[in-house]
């Protein structure tokens, strides 16, 4: 794995809520073919650690460089512009809207410039294109006229997971894709990652852990913040600071 291409690298990365440190000193990398998740506790500092990554968020200390280019100062939609996608906890889909438009939408706002309001021809088949493409990719291809509204929920995962696709990112950010799944739905999901992973890098947000322990090629645990070990998922079951801390003592 660690002969792939280096995408996404945060270093020391910390930020701060008044005295309350949310995340603290996180230094970690992703590369294009891994898929790494991050776990931890309820409160241990994932949303916010994607958030900093994905530039939701400004970071009190640390870096974050995206595709060998320092993108610390630069907002979230400017660092999604060059290759950060991610989907959220909570649904951004707009429910009246078809299936292909919310996709097109999405992949809309790649070529889309505050100052350009009317946007060109060429930019919206593109768009189409784009996201016609993200829909075969996540398998939505058949439901693509259909109202987002009457999607299962495993499918509307599936359509978050094909709107971030539509911007055509190299990094995939995705906050707990698997949230609400059930058996089948999570095993289409996983299948997908496993699938989009030769194209990006993934970081996983994830509280399934047998998912986790399966899908991940690397797993970094937090705690209270900070990283208290990270690995490849042999290393990490093994790990007695992560066993006391997060795992419980029966692994
Ligand atoms: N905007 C905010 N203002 C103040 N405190 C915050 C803010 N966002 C997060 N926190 C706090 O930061 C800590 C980390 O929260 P975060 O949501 O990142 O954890 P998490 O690991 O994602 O938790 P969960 O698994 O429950 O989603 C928590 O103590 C939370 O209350």
């Amino acid at each position: 794995m660690s002969g792939d291409a280096l995408l996404l690298r945060a270093q020391g990365l910390s930020r701060f809520f008044g005295g309350l440190k949310a995340v603290e000193g996180v230094t970690l990398d992703l590369r294009q073919g891994e898929l790494h998740a991050v776990i931890g506790t309820n409160g241990a500092g994932k949303s916010t650690l994607i958030n900093l990554l994905s530039g939701e968020l400004p970071a009190s200390a640390g870096t974050v460089e995206l595709l060998g280019e320092d993108v610390t100062g630069r907002t979230q939609p400017r660092r999604a512009r060059a290759g950060l996608g991610r989907s959220y906890q909570r649904n951004t889909i707009f429910l009246p809207f078809s299936v292909r438009e919310n996709c097109r939408l999405a992949a809309q706002a790649r070529w889309q410039k505050p100052w350009n309001w009317l946007t060109p021809a060429t930019a919206c088949r593109d768009a189409m294109q784009a996201a016609d493409e993200a829909l075969a990719r996540t398998g939505l291809a058949e439901v693509a006229e259909r109202t987002a509204g009457v999607l299962s929920h495993g499918q509307k995962r599936q359509l978050e997971i094909a709107m971030c696709l539509a911007s055509n990112p190299k990094v995939l950010l995705l906050d707990e894709p698997l949230a609400g799944m059930g058996a089948e739905e999570t095993e289409r999901m996983l299948t997908l990652l496993g699938e989009l992973k030769a194209g990006h890098a993934i970081l996983l947000v994830e509280h399934d852990m047998d998912a986790v322990f399966r899908v991940a090629d690397r797993i970094t645990v937090m705690v209270n913040g900070r990283v208290i070990a990270s690995g490849a998922p042999t290393e990490v079951r093994a790990n007695r600071d992560v066993q006391l801390a997060y795992l419980g003592d029966s692994h």
